[in-house]
């Protein structure tokens, strides 16, 4: 059984990006008051799935047009059904239809849920395919491949209620590499972009699945820790800048050695998104102050 947190993990992080079997129905938004939710892909790959602005829902609509539980979708042997929750607002099959007790959905139909619009693909579809393609883009840096600042900013504000709702602990990272100016100068943009693939990988592979990482503009990264207070967070990051440091990056052939500097922050009570990374960015504007390659918290 999963738990609530790998449920919302797969349709909020990157891990939604996995590509569905063959066939699988598929919910793509096409259109959505959030500007980075456009072309996401909800598979459907269980008996039930579940629509509501309620955290508990399997999709989470975090609208006032939404309620708790608005509609259910279920996969029965003769096909997909949906089942309007009673909704305040009801549920809209292809615009004009609102949704009675069970209506029967075919691939194509597009489904108005409060200011979201889905439309039923199969996984396999070119034009689901098409906005994937088109979500990966908006979501993902493209020379690291991680998430983008935009996609960091939407986890962050995933995370930060979730902690507080189950009491948890949340701690964020903010990672730069020293003097990486010099480094393009000495080498070459290249260089420095294979580099900040290569430290992309490191920190990625010492992190574990739940913990969100992305680049946050140029040099610098981020790194969203859920269930992790400031002290492990710490021990993390000691160990991240210990890793980059050991590390051999290749240069025209020779070793080329790359060190980082570190913030590190704790969720504090009541603090918002932007109040947590001033923190570690501050911690992290220590860091170099004092010295570089090493951790501030
Ligand atoms: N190769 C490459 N360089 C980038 C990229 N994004 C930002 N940079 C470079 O990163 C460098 C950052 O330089 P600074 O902000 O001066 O920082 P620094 O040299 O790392 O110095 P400290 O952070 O103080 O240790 C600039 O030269 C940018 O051009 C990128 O995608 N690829």
């Amino acid at each position: 059984m999963d738990s609530e947190y790998d449920l919302k993990t797969r349709v909020t992080g990157l891990e939604s990006l996995q590509i569905p079997r063959a066939g699988a129905d598929c919910l793509v938004v096409i259109h959505s008051p959030v500007q980075s939710e456009l072309g996401r892909r909800h598979v459907l790959d269980r008996p039930v799935t579940t629509i509501g602005r309620g955290r508990d829902n399997d999709i989470v609509l975090p609208s006032d047009c939404v309620s708790r539980r608005h509609v259910r979708l279920e996969h029965r042997p003769e096909g997909l059904f949906l089942l309007d929750l009673e909704s305040t607002n009801g549920t809209y099959v292809n615009d004009d239809t609102r949704a009675q007790g069970e209506h029967r959905l075919k691939r194509g139909d597009q489904l108005k849920v409060g200011d979201t619009i889905f439309k039923l693909l199969s996984g396999s579809d070119i034009e689901s395919q098409y906005h994937e393609i088109i979500f990966r883009m908006t979501v993902t840096d493209g020379l690291t491949n991680l998430s983008n600042r935009k996609q960091l900013d939407t986890l962050l504000a995933d995370e930060i209620p979730r902690a507080r709702r189950h009491g948890r602990d949340l701690s964020l990272l903010m990672l730069d590499i020293d003097h990486f100016k010099s480094i393009n100068d000495t080498h070459g943009h290249l260089t420095g972009d294979s580099v900040l693939r290569g430290l992309a990988a490191i920190l990625q592979k010492r992190l574990r699945p739940n913990d969100k990482l992305g680049r946050y503009g140029g040099e610098e990264f981020c790194a969203i820790l859920p269930e992790t207070n400031l002290a492990s967070a710490v021990r993390i990051a000691e160990e991240l800048r210990a890793l980059v440091a050991a590390h051999c990056f290749a240069a025209d052939g020779r070793e080329l050695r790359v060190t980082i500097s570190i913030g590190a922050a704790e969720l504090a009570e009541g603090a918002l998104s932007e109040m947590l990374y001033k923190s570690a960015d501050d911690k992290l504007y220590e860091a170099k102050r004092t010295g570089r390659n090493r951790v501030c918290y």
